[in-house]
């Protein structure tokens, strides 16, 4: 799985180490994503997923044997530059007085700097960015209105203003109905169709299942990784050590692993 060359991938992280605190949070976890794949990061509360993807953005003290975006080291301009990021929901300041618009125009920023007006072009992406996120119809409303969904889709809206290579996505479906989780699968997927690079925290195994290329099953090491067949057969004792789980929880049998006798 990992023999493929270095050089094709969108984003490479190899051997990224993280001490928080003096606990270890990531040991030697290595990852990539390709140009075109929808990958996600599966491992239950407290596994590193948010702390991976910080990580990749600079915003944790980690070391690492190199993280780069198409085999250029990933310093602060190329994050900001190539690199499209959706937080955690929770983590994003809500009560702030700006308009969903405004909100999506801050997706520039990286490149504008504060209070610089947006050119023509960089209005076009605007507007290009809520309507792929549907929240053209919202664009004036006050941020602080808005519903749990249609907050994701403005986070989402705001990271595709820079058409990013690589999108990095936190716990996106979190708290999200079914029709909103449907519209941001066929975003992400159709973004990766485009080729860009996509990496999701999620808990919403069922569906990353469904829906990603690959997905890295994570806590604290990566405990396996691979495409969703691959996955289903590694044996359901690395799911439920990974989500320390036990054999009778039903959501081994929801993912359709096989038991440890080998039957369903
Ligand atoms: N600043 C910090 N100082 C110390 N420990 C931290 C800090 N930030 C996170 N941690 C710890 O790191 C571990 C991993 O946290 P992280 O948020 O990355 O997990 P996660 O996989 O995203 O979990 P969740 O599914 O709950 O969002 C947790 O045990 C957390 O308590």
């Amino acid at each position: 799985m990992h023999n493929d060359s270095h050089a094709h991938h969108a984003l490479d992280v190899r051997c990224l180490n993280v001490t928080l605190g003096g606990r270890h949070i990531l040991d030697d976890v290595s990852l990539h994503v390709h140009a075109g794949e929808f990958v996600a990061l599966i491992g239950p509360n407290g596994a590193g997923k948010t702390t991976l993807i910080r990580s990749i953005l600079g915003l944790i003290p980690h070391s690492t044997a190199g993280m780069s975006a198409y085999g250029v080291p990933l310093d602060a301009r190329t994050v900001r530059t190539r690199v499209g990021y959706v937080p955690q929901r929770h983590e994003f300041a809500w009560d702030f007085p700006i308009t969903v618009r405004e909100t999506v125009v801050s997706g520039l920023t990286g490149i504008l700097g504060f209070g610089r007006r947006a050119k023509l072009e960089h209005q076009k992406a605007v507007e290009e960015a809520m309507r792929r996120a549907d929240v053209t119809h919202l664009a004036s409303r006050p941020l602080g209105e808005l519903s749990g969904g249609q907050k994701q889709r403005v986070l989402v809206a705001r990271a595709l203003v820079l058409r990013p290579d690589i999108l990095l996505l936190d716990e996106p479906f979190t708290g999200l109905d079914m029709p909103t989780q449907e519209l941001l699968n066929d975003l992400f997927r159709g973004l990766a169709r485009e080729g860009c690079a996509v990496l999701m925290t999620t808990h919403d195994l069922i569906s990353a299942l469904d829906q990603c290329d690959r997905l890295y099953l994570i806590r604290e090491r990566v405990r396996a990784a691979g495409t969703p067949d691959e996955l289903r057969e590694v044996g359901v004792d690395v799911w439920m050590d990974t989500f320390q789980i036990r054999e009778t929880n039903p959501l081994l049998g929801a993912l359709g692993l096989r038991g440890k006798d080998g039957k369903e």
